[in-house]
């Protein structure tokens, strides 16, 4: 396939011309094995990568129905679709840096602290290289070993978290790393800036108002789905802005944020939520901020119907990885 591969004109002093995607008006876009947005793998970038798009297929960590060990996969057969040129962002993302597929992390199903061990280690790796990091999971245990080696790299990040849950209870059965607790963990090991922590899209039961208060103590602020709907996006997203400001961020991204009718295929859906509109236009409205890395998890292509779920995670990731393309290429001019 490499003979029918897009390949941009734009290069920039000293950095290779990136390698794009295969070219779907020559190569049918269904045709091949998946990776993301159709981008070569690592190994066809000589290991190079100013993004690297990583899967973590990983959902032992859940609490209800399990199957987001399949996510990543599902969001690169939905990503077949994707176009080189972004309008939404005036950007040809693959254009402006080396994007690439850096496969799997192959973590240990069935024990969880081993698992956690082996995304840190890994993300840290693909980090060391210096890429940025766009890894698809897998459930939300993963932003804590994610967000270990973000810290590792950049010191305490802001975090953006989208999702209908908090994520920062405290032990599910008496355990710790599970996909309802990462980020209660990462404030408790100093990887957050808690001047700057946001979710994003929240609704839904909680087991007490104590969820909250906690919350609220650890330094997040809410910005629930409803408040989305009420305010709009626009004003929503300039307070997020405002509250990151130029720190390093990290982007957590929960699909079940969005809506059931939006994301039906995720393991613990919620009545209420965003449209996919909503927050991939919150995303683009993050252009300019320092994004160091993004995740984006609990895609689980069993409850899924006709891509729903896949195709809005897919471009989700789109949206992601052109803002850290984009604020590459600005940085070296
Ligand atoms: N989907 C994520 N990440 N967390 C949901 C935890 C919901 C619960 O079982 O209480
Ligand atoms: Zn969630
Ligand atoms: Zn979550």
């Amino acid at each position: 396939m490499s003979s029918s591969e897009t390949t941009p004109s734009d290069s920039v002093d000293s950095v290779p011309t990136p390698r794009g995607p295969v070219d779907s008006s020559r190569v049918p876009r269904y045709a091949g094995p998946a990776t993301f947005a159709r981008l070569p793998r690592i190994d066809e970038t000589g290991g190079r990568a100013d993004v690297a798009v990583v899967g973590v297929p990983f959902d032992t960590g859940v609490s209800y129905r399990p199957g987001a060990r399949f996510g990543g996969n599902a969001v690169r057969e939905a990503s077949r679709l994707l176009r080189p040129y972004n309008p939404a962002q005036d950007a040809a993302p693959f254009a402006l840096a080396q994007v690439a597929d850096a496969g799997d992390i192959a973590v240990n199903p069935f024990d969880i602290n081993e698992a956690v061990e082996t995304v840190e280690e890994a993300a840290g790796s693909l980090l060391d290289t210096g890429a940025r990091l766009m890894t698809l999971g897998g459930d939300h245990t993963i932003a804590l070993p994610l967000l270990r080696a973000m810290a590792r790299k950049h010191g305490p990040v802001a975090l953006l978290h989208f999702d209908a849950h908090l994520d920062t209870w405290d032990t599910y059965f008496g355990a710790a790393y599970t996909h309802g607790t990462p980020f209660r963990r990462a404030v408790e090991e100093g990887l957050l800036d808690t001047s700057a922590l946001s979710h994003v899209g929240t609704r839904g039961p909680l087991y007490g108002k104590r969820d909250l208060d906690d919350d609220a103590k650890m330094g997040f602020g809410i910005v629930t789905s409803a408040d989305v709907m009420r305010r709009g996006v626009d004003e929503v997203t300039d307070q997020l802005r405002q509250r990151i400001g130029s720190r390093p961020l990290y982007v957590s991204v929960d699909i079940d944020v969005l809506d059931p009718a939006h994301a039906p295929g995720t393991g613990t859906p919620e009545a209420g939520g965003l449209t996919s509109r909503e927050l991939l236009e919150i995303l683009r409205g993050l252009s300019g901020c320092n994004l160091v890395s993004a995740d984006l998890v609990e895609v689980a292509p069993a409850y899924d119907h006709a891509e729903i779920t896949s195709v809005a995670a897919s471009h989700t990731a789109y949206e992601l990885t052109t803002l850290m393309t984009r604020q590459i290429a600005a940085a070296r001019g």
